[in-house]
């Protein structure tokens, strides 16, 4: 068989892969990007024909752990990441890195992906760690719409209302789930959650079997709209020939069960049965004045359980936190602060060194507009030296022209008339200096 036939078998069994596979040659260039790779990222098959998607990747292959191995030359093994890919959906990974070796030469590095969202999602609690019962007092709720939201829920508490919550993934509607059970008017003795994404046999068995308890139990159907519809109705059905009163139900939905009703994604009866109180739980966007008293309720709980000094956020690292759309809401915010907790060891000040590098490179594409005052010379003492404030200006240059062409490096590139690795050096440069600012503040 000649090469080029070989070389087709192998790039047919890459791109039908389960596992996503990024692979770089020892400079650092893309060769290989799966399928499941790009689904992953939330990259279309047409984008990524049409290669307007590589500056994206680019991005993300320079600031990964690839380019830590062909460093290193030793595997990286059992890496986990939960992030928030180009689509705003959430993916929890598990992936090996390779270094690529041929005849005794480092030829590139090979990253295997495999995707275990779904495990993640049914595990992920992780406020149960610390070992208190999730009342509503542990819930951050410093915004005005979370302060209704739990009173609404109180309301629905104290009259044993079944309520539907709706929200997007991640704003906490698991929480308020179990903070309605904890101060129901006459209490129950358990709180069950039904997980709907897992199999809907395991969902059915698990009510049909609680459901004739002698307890009296607060059943939570989290996400029923991952049911199909036959499944939906088979649990309406078991719920209205349930005539006790002594169990009472909860669900929730991840948008508007309008829409959902209307795609034919949500039971109509099923609806009905749990919309007594509906309520609307809020995206961290719409309340960010939740953003900072979360991230200080967590310091004191980290500070508490694992001993860290850590109680502050440098004002950089502030200001983007602020500016940024957290897509995953406090569940992305809380998961940032997991992977930053872990490098942290006697740091009282949380700096814009220690983020993920992924975070700050979002985070940077939504801040708002940079102050142009800043170059504005009204006194003396505002004066700088001249190279310092010509580096402020070209950074603060190449942000806007990034912000203008939508990060697409190519097209910012032509429009700066410099090339585009020069470009991405400038960029790489530009968040290093950032870096050794906030170090040397520390
Ligand atoms: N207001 C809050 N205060 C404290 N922690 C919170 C708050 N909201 C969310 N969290 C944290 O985020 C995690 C995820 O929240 P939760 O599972 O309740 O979200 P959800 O809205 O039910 O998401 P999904 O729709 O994916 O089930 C919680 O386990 C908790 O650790």
């Amino acid at each position: 068989m000649n090469t080029k036939t070989l070389l087709a078998i192998y790039e047919f069994i890459a791109e039908q892969s389960a596992s996503g596979i990024c692979a770089i040659d020892k400079r650092g260039n893309l060769i290989l990007y799966n399928k499941r790779m790009r689904e992953l990222v939330g990259i279309s098959d047409e984008e990524f024909e049409k290669r307007k998607a590589l500056e994206i990747i680019d991005a993300d292959v320079e600031r990964s752990a690839l380019l830590r191995v062909l460093e290193t030359k030793e595997p990286l093994l059992n890496m986990k990441k939960t992030f928030w890919n180009k689509r705003g959906e959430e993916v929890t990974t598990i992936s090996h890195v390779h270094p690529l070796i041929v005849e005794n030469e480092l030829v590139g590095a090979v990253e295997f992906v495999r995707d275990i969202t779904q495990l993640e999602f049914m595990m992920y609690q992780p406020l149960r760690r610390y070992g208190a019962p999730l009342k509503f007092e542990i819930i951050t709720a410093v915004s005005k719409a979370m302060q209704k939201v739990i009173n609404t829920a109180k309301v629905a508490a104290m009259g044993r209302l079944p309520v539907m919550l709706i929200g997007e993934s991640g704003t906490g509607k698991d929480m308020i789930a179990e903070g309605i059970h904890h101060v129901l008017a006459e209490p129950n003795e358990l709180f069950v959650t039904l997980i709907c994404r897992r199999d809907e046999k395991t969902v059915l068995a698990q009510l049909e079997k609680y459901i004739v308890n002698q307890r009296n139990i607060t059943f939570f159907a989290e996400r029923v709209e991952y049911l199909s519809m036959e499944a939906q109705e088979q649990i309406a059905k078991l719920l209205e020939e349930h005539e006790e009163r002594k169990h009472y139900f909860i669900a929730s939905v991840g948008q508007d069960p309008v829409d959902l009703i209307r795609h034919g994604k949500l039971s109509q009866t099923l609806y009905h049965l749990f919309s007594n109180i509906s309520i609307q739980v809020p995206a961290l966007r719409e309340r960010k004045e939740d953003i900072l008293p979360f991230i200080y309720d967590y310091f004191r709980r980290h500070r508490e359980q694992y001993g860290s000094q850590i109680k502050a956020l440098s004002p950089d690292v502030e200001e983007l936190l602020l500016a940024y759309d957290w897509p995953g809401n406090l569940k992305e915010l809380e998961v940032m602060l997991d992977e930053v907790s872990t490098v942290i060891a006697r740091e009282e000040v949380l700096e814009m060194y220690m983020l993920p590098a992924h975070l700050k490179w979002r985070a940077q594409q939504k801040m708002p507009e940079e102050k142009t005052d800043l170059f504005v010379v009204m006194d003396k003492q505002d004066l700088r030296p001249l190279d310092t404030y010509m580096h402020e200006v070209e950074d603060y240059y190449i942000a806007r022209a990034l912000e203008f062409h939508n990060g697409n490096i190519s097209k910012t590139a032509e429009a700066l008339g410099i090339r585009r690795q020069s470009l991405q050096y400038r960029i790489k440069k530009f968040e290093e200096k950032k870096s050794v600012k906030t170090i040397e503040k520390a």
